[in-house]
């Protein structure tokens, strides 16, 4: 299955303040991995938030399949992933059962989501962590089961929030190689990153400039 997700000239603000994006438009594409870059407070997040369904935008809309995206309830609904900048982990869990719950709560049967959970943390490097505490986990190793989930989800579109800000180099690589094989499966992958050694990695790229954005052309 794949889904079009498309931001179309959605300008976003946080209550009354200023718009920190204006204008933007951008498309995630299946099979393909879209980098957005741009300096701390540039609006990455925030755009990503407008793709999840989890704010609403003051002008233009975020539509998927052609029609409005209502809410992140939806979102969900139709497998629109989230990988969150902060990992977004139950902190006194171990990390196979943050994926467990996420599987289940999908729909996911008990015996399937225990066998995908075991996959998902083997691809990141974590089976040895898996009924390890999420707390007693090292910053990177949170991250890499917060990707794990993210995988586990295999969900049309996944939005990963600077999802390797704390890997080392080999973790780094190979989470970018785990969001190609996404890609390759027929997944949207948007990915916002500071490093542009990741981002010439990604299929497009969007830059933002203080909420504007400033090269959306295709390699
Ligand atoms: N909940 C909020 N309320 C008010 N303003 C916010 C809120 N969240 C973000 N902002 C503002 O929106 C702007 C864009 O923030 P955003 O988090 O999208 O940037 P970013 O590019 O993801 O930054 P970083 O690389 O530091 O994560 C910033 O000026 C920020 O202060």
């Amino acid at each position: 299955m794949t889904r079009m997700l498309l931001a179309d000239r959605i300008t976003m603000a946080y209550g009354k303040d200023r718009a920190v994006l204006r204008d933007i438009t951008v498309a995630a594409q299946p099979g393909r991995i879209l980098a957005v870059t741009g300096a701390s407070g540039a609006g990455k997040t925030t755009l990503l938030w407008a793709l999840a369904g989890l704010l609403s935008p003051v002008e233009g809309q975020v539509t998927l399949d052609g029609a409005p995206l209502r809410d992140r309830d939806q979102a969900v609904t139709q497998g629109i992933i989230l990988i969150p900048q902060h990992n977004g982990l139950a902190p006194t869990l171990t990390a196979a059962e943050n994926i467990l719950v996420a599987l289940v709560s999908a729909g996911v049967r008990a015996g399937d989501a225990r066998r995908l959970t075991a996959e998902a943390l083997e691809r990141v490097g974590l089976a040895n962590q898996a009924e390890q505490l999420v707390e007693e986990l090292s910053g990177g190793q949170q991250q890499r089961t917060a990707i794990a989930r993210g995988l586990a989800l295999r969900g049309p579109v996944l939005l990963a929030d600077e999802v390797t800000s704390e890997l080392d180099a080999a973790n780094r690589q190979t989470v970018l190689t785990l969001l190609r094989a996404e890609a390759d499966r027929g997944a949207a992958v948007v990915f916002t990153t500071h490093d542009p050694q990741a981002a010439a990695a990604c299929d497009d790229e969007l830059h933002l400039i203080d909420g504007h954005a400033t090269t959306p052309a295709p390699r």
